[in-house]
């Protein structure tokens, strides 16, 4: 039965940039993903100064622990809200102007809570047009470090941002943080500082830095377990199928490995051993009521199975997925209302009622140019016929090769 190689993880290929640049040596980063994410960060380091080499199997980082290369820089950050809010945060720690532009879609995504700590630490950072949002540049002296409180309620990549900042500043920092989602995401950040020579402590919400850089080190990218999510969902629907990631194991960093604990409570057969983690179909889905703050990526995922539940499946404490690619809550409900699938929604929630209407088959996907909405109806077309997307291609920004890859799983389960 398949065993799938997914790309490496977008989050940790990110921090891994991140910690390469800022690091004392040169860094290789082995199986990194290359997606338009992670290629618009890595072309941002380029633009900053920064050497990054590449070939098909690693990257490897000169690292500069005294910040950007150049005094001058234009960053344009596409669709990726870890480069939108990361490089800015880096360049802080650098001497001189940057100026930072993303996306239609990027520009609207808030960015003020991270704005604020940063100025809050004497950083001088502009918003051109709107406050707390792209495009902004930051003139760049370098930064004292201290205390500073962090509303981190929205997206955890503020506080992510502040944590790989810390070592730069002169004195360390102390973020205290009075909200905070998606907290595996801060988890994989404090592992990977670790890998790179840093210990960050944690005093209940209080998160301290020391100062004094980091490591250069040559770091393994693991498999993308949000991408895992889409494969391991196609086992689950399909009696018998079974889908195994190698690579994703026990040990794994990402939270969102915790997708297949959904999966083990709605019915699928799941094994998570230290060499991946395996999903079997076993023709019972059962509905379920669930928290995703922790995992709020595979939200698009669950909601795109839930049909073929034999009950309702409610998604709870996911108001945040209304701020990414685009509002995922309202694209999922409209996309499964297509579909002929009974569904309501609340500021933070989705219920969606078993059973789909046959006669939508042929339904067009509306995907807001959200990789993640067709990456999750695509598992719905392996039991709908003629299901498609207005716009197949927005998979770049995490599997450019996703339509291939989920083809030859189609062939090899049996649809
Ligand atoms: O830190 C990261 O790499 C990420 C954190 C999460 O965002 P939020 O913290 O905004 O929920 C997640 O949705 C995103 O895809 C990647
Ligand atoms: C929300 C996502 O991405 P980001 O916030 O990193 O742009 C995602 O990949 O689902």
């Amino acid at each position: 039965m398949p065993a799938v190689a997914i790309p490496g993880s977008k989050s940790i290929t990110a921090r891994a940039l991140f910690l390469a640049a800022a690091a004392d040596g040169v860094t290789t980063l082995v199986r990194p993903l290359r997606s338009d994410d992670t290629e618009g960060f890595a072309e941002g380091l380029s633009r900053l100064g920064y050497r990054v080499g590449r070939t098909p199997e690693s990257w490897q980082v000169d690292g500069r622990p005294e910040g950007p290369a150049v005094a001058e820089a234009d960053v344009y950050c596409r669709d990726g809200a870890t480069t939108a809010r990361f490089l800015p945060t880096l360049a802080a720690a650098g001497h001189g102007t940057y100026r930072f532009d993303a996306s239609a879609q990027m520009r609207r995504r808030p960015l003020l809570p991270l704005s604020r700590a940063l100025r809050d630490l004497g950083v001088d950072l502009r918003h051109e047009e709107a406050e707390g949002h792209h495009p902004l540049t930051v003139r760049a002296s370098g930064v004292e470090g201290g205390e500073v409180v962090l509303d981190a309620g929205q997206s955890s990549q503020y506080l992510t941002a502040l944590l790989l900042l810390g070592p730069l500043t002169r004195r360390g920092l102390r973020i205290r943080v009075t909200d905070l989602v998606s907290v595996p995401y801060v988890e994989i950040t404090i592992a990977m500082m670790r890998a790179f020579g840093v210990e960050v402590a944690r005093e209940g919400n209080v998160f301290v830095v020391p100062p004094g850089g980091y490591r250069a080190t040559t770091y393994a990218i693991e498999p993308d377990a949000s991408t895992s999510s889409y494969f391991f969902a196609a086992a689950a629907v399909t009696p018998g199928a079974e889908v195994t990631v190698p690579g994703l194991g026990t040990g794994a960093l990402q939270g969102d490995l915790g997708f297949v604990d959904v999966l083990r409570r709605m019915g699928a057969d799941v094994s998570v051993t230290p060499e991946g983690a395996t999903v079997r179909g076993t023709g019972r889905l059962r509905g379920l009521t669930v928290t995703m703050r922790d995992i709020s990526d595979t939200m698009p995922t669950l909601a795109a199975l839930a049909p073929f539940a034999d009950g309702p499946v409610r998604i709870e404490d996911v108001a945040n997925t209304r701020v990414k690619e685009c509002d995922r809550l309202e694209a999922c409900a409209e996309n499964l209302r297509r579909l002929g699938v009974e569904v309501a929604v609340g500021p933070d929630w989705i219920e969606i009622r078993p059973g789909l209407d046959p006669a939508t088959a042929g339904a067009e996907i509306k995907t807001y140019g959200d990789h993640r909405i067709v990456m999750s109806f695509a598992v719905t077309g392996l039991r709908v016929p003629g299901i498609s997307f207005d716009d197949p291609g927005c998979v770049r920004k995490t599997f450019p090769g996703f339509h291939e890859a989920f083809a030859a799983l189609r062939r090899d389960i049996g649809h």
